[in-house]
């Protein structure tokens, strides 16, 4: 019996050992992101309208000016929602001065209902995500953060927590504390995961040799005049790491919201001053990251309401897919020649693996589903046709047990027409984050007409239409005619009833004859094994041989 392949997230397990489950790298651009105002939300809502609490402001150096009457920014419409994540972020993104961070802070834990716990966990996520998606855990696996007496200082306690959860190993220095429940709160959690408290007179005074990553969480837009001890001293030794030339061996320095020390409105007057590798400001950047001139520049704090982005005009980039951060302005180009993983991994020894072969992949399976990965059944399948021209495109496997892979798909379609040509086939597997391969290849017959017609009723009804309409890699002259066919397809099926599975429609199934589990490892010294078939006393056996990588 085909054991249905089990992608059931929920079971998913976060393992410490593959700390990668978080990745902050998501897509898709979310058009309707609250940043951008839905037509309805143009008008100011009564949250707008309502006067600034009578809280005290952070005192301001002398000569700022008073925070003048914002208007209202040109009503937008639909066509602003259009634009792309890309030009959205390359575009003029809103900087805020001092007085207006601190407004915009009051606003949102006044009138508009946000407990400062909350922004806080929101802030701490976004640093903790935006490091994650640019710092790479088998490399950069170290993190010290240093926190201030604010919430600058709150911020990087949650990220701390949430970098331990995605699996680094962050120590903190919190060398002024606030006696505040909420602080006390959030060091007692970091304290639960057994996360190092370290004091300012116990860290090495090369930072670089302990940490890869520095977290600065220690001012943020309340900070004036000139750093008080013993931040004067944090702030030089992150000062003298900023000027270290040999990056590779230098810890990149974080800095949350602005980079400490710096002015929050003109950034670094005289030259001197921390030179952040990554900066993440938080709701919006402020005046002093127009001088930020490090390679990565992002925005976290996804929580800004329309009343924020209407009464002070902020332009501010779309979050992608669900993430709680986006990169502002261009990613550092890459040279492609250079992108090389040194693999760690568990070594895979011809001692340790399954005999069987189907065994071996079902283990790997699991890890792969367990750890979170996103489609772990994706596969790339290559047929060849009766020419010898290959073609390659990604499958979903739907079933394995021990009489081969099944997939499904259309009759008519190239790799149909290539099978019924050369039965051979190979699939790869390809789970990046865990370092993986897997190569199967053998040959490709259809399933019985009941395993399809089973499945296809199993699958969304929309799907089922969809599969219908498709007259796979048949030349169409648009969009619309797709469209066209679901729509009356879907009011044909309106009632509810059966829809009847197309003969051009089912399942393949592959039959082994070759296995080859790759694991990346340190020096491109890889494991590969590969299982092969041999005639034992005259029944087929597998043989398990390792190939140099
Ligand atoms: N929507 C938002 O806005 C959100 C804001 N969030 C975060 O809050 C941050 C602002 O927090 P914040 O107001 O608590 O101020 P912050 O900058 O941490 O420092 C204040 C402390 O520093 C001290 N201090 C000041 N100058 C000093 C000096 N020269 N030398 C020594 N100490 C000095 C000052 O002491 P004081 O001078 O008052 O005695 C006080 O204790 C913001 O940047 C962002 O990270 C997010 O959590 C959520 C969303
Ligand atoms: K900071």
């Amino acid at each position: 019996m085909l054991a249905a392949v089990r992608n059931n997230k929920s079971a998913a397990v976060l393992s410490r050992a593959m700390p990668f489950l978080f990745s902050a790298t998501a897509t898709a651009t979310a058009n309707t992101h609250p940043l951008f105002p839905s037509p309805h939300c143009q008008n100011p809502s009564p949250a707008d309208r309502l006067p600034l609490p009578a809280r005290r402001l952070p005192r301001f150096p002398a000569g700022t000016p008073r925070a003048p009457s914002l208007p209202l920014p040109p009503k937008r419409g639909m066509a602003s929602l259009a634009v792309s994540a890309a030009a959205a972020a390359a575009a003029e993104v809103t900087h805020l001065t001092q007085r207006e961070a601190a407004e915009i802070d009051e606003q949102l834990m006044g009138p508009l209902g946000f407990s400062v716990d909350q922004l806080m966990e929101l802030a701490g996520l976004s640093v903790a995500e935006a490091v994650a998606e640019v710092y790479k855990l088998s490399e950069h696996a170290r993190v010290l953060v240093i926190c201030g007496p604010g919430n600058n200082g709150g911020d990087g306690l949650v990220a701390a927590r949430h970098l331990h959860h995605f699996g680094y190993r962050p120590s903190v220095c919190y060398p002024k504390r606030t006696p505040k429940p909420l602080y006390s709160g959030l060091v007692t959690q970091l304290e639960s995961l057994f996360i190092p408290f370290i004091s300012a007179e116990d860290l090495l005074s090369d930072l670089s040799r302990e940490f890869d990553i520095i977290v600065d969480a220690m001012f943020g837009f309340s900070f004036h005049g000139t750093p008080r001890p013993p931040f004067d001293d944090l702030i030089q030794r992150l000062v003298s790491l900023s000027v270290i030339e040999n990056s590779d061996k230098k810890a990149a320095i974080v800095s949350v919201d602005i980079p400490s020390g710096w002015h929050v409105e003109e950034g670094v007057v005289d030259g001197g001053g921390i030179k952040p590798d990554m900066l993440v400001s938080l709701t919006a950047p402020k005046l002093c990251a127009k001088k930020f001139t490090g390679p990565h520049h992002f925005l976290g704090g996804r929580f800004v309401p329309p009343p924020i982005i209407n009464k002070y005009g902020l332009q501010l980039p779309p979050y992608p897919g669900t993430s709680m951060c986006v990169r502002i302005g261009k990613a550092p180009s890459v040279d492609i020649s250079s992108l090389r993983e040194n693999y760690i991994s568990p070594e895979l020894l011809e001692s340790q693996v399954k005999f069987d072969p189907f065994d071996q992949f079902l283990q790997w399976f699991d890890e792969a589903v367990s750890s979170g990965l996103r489609e772990p059944n994706a596969m790339a399948l290559t047929t060849v046709n009766k020419e010898g021209k290959p073609s390659s495109r990604m499958v979903l496997l739907k079933g394995v047990d021990k009489q081969g892979f099944v997939w499904y798909t259309n009759y008519g379609s190239r790799k149909a027409h290539d099978l019924s040509e050369n039965p051979s086939a190979a699939l790869l597997f390809y789970w990046n984050e865990m370092n993986r391969q897997v190569r199967v290849e053998g040959t490709v017959e259809k399933v019985p007409e009941e395993e399809s017609d089973k499945y296809f009723h199993s699958r969304p009804r929309g799907s089922q239409l969809g599969a219908i309409v498709s007259k796979q890699s048949t030349v169409i002259t648009g969009r619309e005619v797709l469209q066209q066919a679901y729509k009356e397809l879907e009011q044909k099926y309106s009632d509810g009833s059966l829809i009847p599975k197309p003969e051009y429609w089912g399942g393949y199934r592959l039959t082994p004859t070759l296995f080859e589990f790759w694991q990346g490892q340190q020096s491109r010294l890889h494991d590969r094994l590969q299982y092969s078939q041999r005639e034992v006393d005259g029944s087929t056996a597998w043989h398990i041989e390792r190939l140099s990588p």
